[in-house]
C-alpha cells in the first residue's frame, strides 16, 4: 500500500510481527483489522499515529513476555515513542538504525540482556533513554546527543568506564546505580585498569596520569553539585514544610477514603495536590462566568455522588456559593499534557443544548480532572428507578420520558452530525446515568460523552456501553450505529421501567431488554412491556408503542439496519404527547388490545426477520 491512502501494510506487518513475538491474548484480539487511518484515532491499544503512519508504541505494565526481534523496528521509520516498560520481555535489545526521529525509548523493568545497542549514538532527536532495571551488559555506547534530558541504565550488568561525553556525564550518579562493574565519573569508583577504559572507547585512552588528574577535577565539581544539589533539596522542603502548614489550616482538611460510600459527605475531593505539577484549573470558552482557582477547590466542601468507571464524581459548595461537579479521571491513555488538552478542546468544542460540556480541566502527572455545571435534578437512571414501589416516588410521566427521549436524540445528532466541529465522534457510554436532568426536569443534558478519546482501550472495552454492542461481540468493532443501539435500549428502559443489564451499576441486576422485549412482542405477553407507571396514563398510549417501535429498529442486531440519527430524530419528533388528558387514569386493559392488534405488526415484522438476541 501507498502513502496516498494513508495506510501502510508494511507498518502493519511489523506490528503483527511484535504481536506475534508476545503471545499475548488481549492484544492478539486487539490488534486486528487496520490500526489506523489518516488522523483517525487509532484502532489498536497502545499504537500512536500520525498521517496514517505509525509515530509511536505504548504497551507499558502488560504482563508482555518473549522477545523484540533485532530487526523488528526497520520498517517503523517514523516512530517517535516506544516504550515497554515494567513487562518481562527478555533476549537483546533491538536496533534503531532505521527510527532516526525517535525521542522517547523505554525498556525499563525488562529481562532484556545483551549489548546496548550502538545504534542509539546516532539518534539525533532522542531525547529520553530508560533502560534502568534489565539484565543488559557490557559497556556504554557513547552516546552525546544535546537533546538528550534523561538517561537511566541503572541496575543493569554493565561494565567499563562511563564515557566521557559531555550529555553522558551531565546526569548524576543515580543514573548508573547497581552496576558493579562500572567505573569513572560520575560514580565514585576510578578505572584502575586500562581494560576498563578500552572496554567503552572501544581505543586506549592515553595517559593514565592526566586522567587521574581529570577524575580529580571533576570529583570537585561533583562535590560543588552535591552541594547545590543539598542546597536546592532544602529549599524544596521548606517550601513544602510552608504548604503542609497552610493546608492544616484549612479547618476542611479531612482525608478520606475514596473507596468508602459516596453518599457520606467527603469535605476535600482532591487531597492533595503534587508538588512540582504546577498543575492550574483550565477554564474553557463560554463557561459562563465561572472562575475559580485550584485553592478554592481546595478548600470547598465536597459530597460524593457516584463512583463511575472512570473516577469519582463529587459535589463541590465553593465558599463563594457556587456549586460545581467534579470527576476524578483514572484508567486513561498515556497522554501527555498537550494530547490531553486537544481532546478536552475536541470534546468542550460540541456545543449543544443538550450536551453537558465540561466547564474547567485540571491536568496533572497524577491527577486529571473535569469539572461541570452541577445538574439540580440528578440522572435519568435514578428518577426512573428510584424510590419505586415507596411512598417517596415521584412518578415519571410520560411527557417527561418523551422529553428525554428527544433531548437525548438530539444531542446525538448534534454528536454525529455536526460539522463545524473538527470531531464528529461517537458517544460511546450513552446510558441512563449519562443522561441529568436540571430545572424541574425540562432541561435534558447528556454528560460523559468524548471519553473514549481519554480512556486507554482494554478499560473503555470492558466498561463503556459500546463495547457491549452485538457488533463489538461479533467484531470488535464500534461506530455511531452502537450509539444507536445504545439509544434504543435506553428507550426500552424508559418505556419499560426495567434495568437494562449492560448498563447496570455495579450490585444491581438487570434483564437482556432488546431480547426481552423482542420475546414479549412474539409471545403477545404483551402487557407486560410497559411501565405501570406510564402505561395507565390514557394520552400515552399511541406515543408509547411509536417510541417503541422505532427502539426496536434502533436495537437491531445488524448495524446497517439501525436507522441513522437524523431519522430517528424525525420520528422521534413527530410523537405527540397525547393531548391534555395525559394525567387522567387509564382503562390498562385498553393498552393490552391495542398491543395485540396491528398496532404493533411492524414491530412484530421486525421480529419475525430477526434472529432474537
Ligand atoms: N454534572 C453533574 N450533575 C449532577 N450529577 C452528576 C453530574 N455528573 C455526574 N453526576 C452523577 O454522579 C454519579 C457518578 O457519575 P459518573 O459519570 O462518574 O458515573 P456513572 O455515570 O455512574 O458511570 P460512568 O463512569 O460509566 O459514566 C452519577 O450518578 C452521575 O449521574
Amino acid at each position: 500500500q501507498d502513502g496516498t491512502i494513508g495506510y501502510h501494510g508494511y507498518e502493519r506487518d511489523a506490528l503483527l510481527a511484535l504481536r506475534k513475538g508476545f503471545n499475548n491474548t488481549f492484544l492478539d484480539g486487539n490488534w486486528t483489522g487496520i490500526m489506523c487511518y489518516m488522523n483517525d484515532t487509532p484502532y489498536w491499544y497502545g499504537v500512536q499515529c500520525l498521517n496514517g503512519r505509525v509515530t509511536g508504541v505504548t504497551l507499558e505494565s502488560m504482563k508482555l513476555t518473549g522477545g523484540i526481534k533485532v530487526d523488528a523496528l526497520v520498517n517503523l521509520t517514523q516512530l517517535i515513542t516506544f516504550s515497554f516498560k515494567n513487562n518481562s520481555i527478555s533476549g537483546n535489545m533491538m536496533d534503531f538504525s532505521y527510527n532516526r526521529n525517535l525521542r522517547n525509548i523505554d525498556l525499563s523493568g525488562n529481562s532484556f540482556d545483551g549489548k546496548i545497542s550502538s545504534s542509539l549514538v546516532n539518534l539525533n532527536s532522542l531525547e529520553a533513554l530508560q533502560l534502568q532495571d534489565n539484565k543488559l551488559t557490557g559497556p556504554i555506547p557513547g552516546l552525546n546527543q544535546p537533546t538528550l534530558k534523561t538517561f537511566n541504565v541503572s541496575y543493569n550488568h554493565l561494565s567499563g568506564a562511563i564515557p566521557e561525553t559531555r550529555a553522558l556525564q551531565s546526569f548524576g550518579y543515580s543514573s548508573y546505580l547497581g552496576n558493579e562493574n562500572l567505573c569513572g565519573p560520575p560514580t565514585p569508583t576510578l578505572c584502575n585498569t586500562r581494560n576498563d577504559v578500552s572496554e567503552s572507547n572501544g581505543e586506549n585512552s592515553g595517559d593514565k596520569s592526566s586522567n587521574s588528574s581529570r577524575f580529580a577535577a571533576i570529583l570537585v565539581a561533583v562535590d560543588v553539585i552535591v552541594l547545590v544539589v543539598i542546597l536546592f533539596l532544602f529549599i524544596i522542603y521548606y517550601k513544602k514544610y510552608k504548604n503542609l502548614k497552610k493546608e492544616m489550616k484549612l479547618k476542611n482538611l479531612l482525608p478520606k477514603d475514596e473507596e468508602h460510600d459516596s453518599r457520606i459527605a467527603e469535605r476535600t475531593m482532591v487531597k492533595k495536590v503534587p508538588e512540582g505539577d504546577q498543575g492550574k484549573l483550565v477554564f474553557i470558552e463560554g463557561n459562563h462566568g465561572v472562575t475559580f482557582e485550584l485553592d478554592d477547590l481546595l478548600r470547598a466542601s465536597a459530597e460524593g455522588l457516584g463512583k463511575g468507571n472512570f473516577g469519582n464524581c463529587y459535589k463541590a459548595m465553593l465558599e463563594g456559593g457556587q456549586v460545581v461537579v467534579v470527576k476524578r479521571l483514572r484508567d486513561l491513555k498515556p497522554l501527555n499534557r498537550e494530547e490531553f488538552m486537544r481532546q478536552v478542546r475536541a470534546i468542550a468544542d460540541q456545543k449543544h443544548q443538550n450536551l453537558l460540556p465540561p466547564l474547567a480541566f485540571y491536568y496533572s502527572k497524577d491527577e486529571k480532572l473535569f469539572l461541570y455545571k452541577f445538574a439540580s435534578h440528578g440522572n435519568v437512571f435514578n428518577r426512573l428507578h428510584g424510590d419505586r414501589d415507596t411512598r417517596d416516588r415521584v412518578p415519571f410521566r410520560w411527557s417527561s420520558r418523551l422529553a428525554v427521549a428527544r433531548g437525548v436524540a438530539r444531542a446525538l445528532r448534534h454528536l454525529h452530525l455536526n460539522t463545524r466541529s473538527q470531531t464528529t465522534a461517537p458517544h460511546g457510554n450513552l446510558k441512563s446515568s449519562n443522561v441529568l436532568l436540571d430545572n424541574e426536569n425540562d432541561e435534558i443534558l447528556v454528560t460523559d460523552y468524548g471519553l473514549t478519546s481519554l480512556i486507554a482501550l482494554p478499560i473503555a472495552a470492558q466498561r463503556m456501553v459500546s463495547y457491549k454492542s452485538p457488533e463489538y461481540q461479533s467484531h470488535k468493532r464500534i461506530s455511531k450505529k452502537s450509539d444507536i443501539w445504545s439509544y434504543g435500549c435506553l428507550l426500552l428502559e424508559l418505556v419499560t421501567g426495567r434495568i437494562p443489564s449492560h448498563s447496570a451499576p455495579q450490585g444491581m441486576n438487570g434483564v437482556d431488554l432488546c431480547g426481552w422485549v423482542h420475546r414479549a412482542v412474539r409471545e403477545e405477553w404483551t402487557a407486560e412491556i410497559f411501565d405501570t407507571e406510564i402505561a395507565v396514563q390514557r394520552g400515552a398510549n399511541h406515543g408509547l408503542l411509536r417510541l417503541m417501535q422505532i427502539a426496536m429498529r434502533c436495537c437491531d442486531k445488524s448495524p446497517e439496519k439501525r436507522p441513522d440519527i437524523s431519522r430517528v430524530v424525525a420520528e422521534v419528533e413527530e410523537i405527540k404527547i397525547g393531548g391534555d388528558s395525559e394525567d387522567e387514569e387509564y382503562d390498562y386493559s385498553s393498552l393490552e388490545r391495542s398491543l395485540t392488534d396491528e398496532s404493533l405488526s411492524a414491530s412484530r415484522s421486525i421480529v419475525s426477520g430477526d434472529d432474537l438476541r
